[in-house]
């Protein structure tokens, strides 16, 4: 028989469970009611999309996956709901949108221009620079960089461009017979690349302190890519007690310490300069050609000028007045100059902010896309074959390095590259946060202000009513005819409209000498099919099973000799 003083311990643990658990069962009960009233609530539960639960929404389906998983799992469900499909991540709408008109009401607005909270890992690093900012910070400082990127500043820049490839081509000598992940070569010749063209630092001035900011740009870029797919690395109070948040300031303490060195450095020459009677060209010299009497024919439209012509962004306007070479300057000289002359209202820091930004969005994007170009064609000998061909075509047997004019004739490579990034885009989801409510084209959808709107790059691009067998790698996909019926916003690795990347014609220009000076010398072979690539999308899209290459050098001869 149980005596009284028995049973008073369990009825009392009983009580310890019970009433909690009916306390925070009524809180889950009452906020999903509340829920339930609110407006983004009853708009966003209009769009089709999977069960959600109280209090978690869709979020469980992420539970446990690994981020090479993601991507099927989008697929499947598109295949199951459609163009537009709604998600709960807690009690934060996200609307998946895969339908090209749709996005075109998002990318082409000058209204929806606010980037998704989820942006917010790259503060610490780029400030407010351009990619995160918005209203009319992002406005004013997009209408002074933009035109940074015009072709008359980009054309000098070739010269960058050629030494550096030069320098991945004798870096590659030693990997010749062996497999190595080529992504390691292409990651670095990108920073190499970028801290001349952004900061003016060259090979020659390199020195310790560039070498650890390359590193660090690699590693802060990785940080950033774990606090996307590790949800506990999500929340800051978490993400302060990890050791990465230490890793992560001494890295930004080398990052930030450089770009600050670099642009006092920069100023005091400049106005040591100035003292002297030597003022350098203004931005819209460089680009109108006032201090040049060399004046080109404005023929250098390319493949990608009429790919990208529908976009409606600010970069295809401001090549109107293309006059030629000039001083080679790199963004940070430019925006210095702006600000010192008065033409636009930019502190240092602000500067030192669009710097990081042009670090960080020109990298990994880069590094990933001409990865993947050269996998492709080690894997696809036929299209490596006609791309060698025309290379031979304009360089014959010689080693000469390749101009701004080769650059116009060299057609297939530049439809291969587009098709990679159609079926690899680097940044292969965008997202916005809806500051006002936005009335798409499928069944006249409204989706509510407060709302995520993620575009989905990868998922448009690999969708057969716009590309027929879009799983094969063609290049010809890039032919005017096939492309004359294609909606524009079907093909958007830059994304498009007012926020696109400022950085496309930049980097069309520096693929093509990079990958041609390579090929040159090069064979390409890759032995992993396409369907074994693990493909992971966290900000950027990459292979977790690595890039795989091997190279042989080439008998410069056309392949059918
Ligand atoms: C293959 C290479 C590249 C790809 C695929 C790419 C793609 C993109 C995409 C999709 C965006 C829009 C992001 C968003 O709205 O969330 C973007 C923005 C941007 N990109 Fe790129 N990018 C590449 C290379 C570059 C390079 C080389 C630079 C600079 C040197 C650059 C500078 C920028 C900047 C500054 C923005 C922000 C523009 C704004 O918000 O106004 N990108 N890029």
């Amino acid at each position: 028989m149980t005596s009284v003083v028995d049973v008073e311990p369990n009825v009392n643990s009983t009580r310890l469970v019970f009433y909690p658990l009916v306390i925070i069962a009524s809180c889950v009960w009452i906020f999903h009611r509340w829920q339930q009233q609110s407006r983004i609530y009853r708009m966003g539960n209009v769009l089709p999309g999977p069960t959600a639960f109280p209090l978690f929404g869709n979020a469980l389906m992420a539970l446990f996956k690994k981020p090479e998983q993601f991507i099927q799992i989008g697929l499947d469900i598109a295949d199951q709901y459609g163009y537009v499909i709604r998600g709960w991540l807690g009690s934060k709408l996200i609307i998946f949108l895969a339908n090209p008109e749709d996005v075109e009401v998002i990318l082409n607005s000058n209204v929806h221009i606010d980037k998704a909270s989820d942006y917010k890992f790259f503060e610490p690093w780029l400030g407010e620079g351009l990619l995160i900012s918005s209203g009319e910070k992002w406005r004013s400082h997009r209408k002074m960089i933009a035109p940074t990127f015009h072709i008359n500043i980009l054309k000098p820049f070739v010269d960058v461009f050629n030494e550096n490839s030069k320098n991945v081509v004798e870096k590659l000598r030693s990997e010749v017979g062996k497999t190595f992940d080529v992504h390691d070569h292409m990651s670095g010749v990108t920073v190499d690349i970028l801290l001349e063209t952004a900061m003016g630092i060259t090979k020659k001035t390199q020195d310790k302190s560039s070498f650890d900011y390359a590193m660090a740009v690699m590693k802060m870029c990785d940080i950033i890519h774990q606090r996307h797919y590790k949800f506990w690395l999500r929340l800051d109070f978490m993400f302060k007690l990890h050791p990465l948040f230490k890793t992560q300031q001494k890295l930004l303490d080398i990052i930030h310490g450089l770009t600050n060195k670099v642009i006092s450095l920069k100023k005091k020459i400049y106005h040591e300069n100035k003292a002297k009677g030597i003022i350098p060209p203004t931005l819209q010299e460089l680009t109108d050609g006032k201090r040049s009497s060399e004046v080109l024919a404005n023929n250098s439209k390319t493949l990608s000028d009429t790919v990208f012509k529908g976009y409606r962004d600010d970069l295809d306007f401001n090549d109107e007045n293309d006059v030629g070479e000039k001083k080679r300057l790199a963004f940070l000289d430019l925006m210095l100059e702006s600000a010192q002359n008065g033409t636009h209202n930019i502190t240092d820091h602000e500067i030192k902010e669009e710097v990081d930004t042009i670090m960080f969005e020109g990298h990994d994007t880069t590094a990933a896309g001409s990865s993947f170009v050269l996998c492709l064609l080690g894997l696809h000998q036929d299209v490596q074959k006609r791309v060698y061909d025309e290379l031979y075509e304009i360089f014959g047997d010689s080693d000469r390095p390749a101009t701004f004019n080769d650059t116009l004739q060299m057609k297939y490579p530049e439809r291969v590259i587009l098709e990679t990034l159609r079926m690899y885009p680097p940044v292969p989801i965008i997202a916005r946060e809806l500051k006002r409510d936005a009335k798409i084209v499928t069944n006249n959808y409204t989706l509510p202000a407060g709302a995520t709107v993620v575009v989905c790059t990868y998922g448009i691009h690999r969708h057969p009513q716009h590309y027929k067998d879009p799983d094969t790698f063609n290049p010809d996909n890039f032919l005017p005819e096939n492309m004359a019926n294609r909606h524009y916003y079907s093909y958007i690795p830059f994304s498009a409209g007012p926020r696109s990347c400022v950085g496309r014609k930049y980097v069309l220009l520096k693929l093509k000498i990079l990958l041609s000076t390579i090929l040159r010398n090069y064979k390409c072979i890759s032995e992993v099919p396409e369907k074994d690539y693990q493909l992971k999308a966290d900000i950027i899209l990459k292979r977790s099973d690595g890039f795989g290459l091997k190279v042989e050098p080439r008998v410069r001869v056309p392949s059918s000799a």
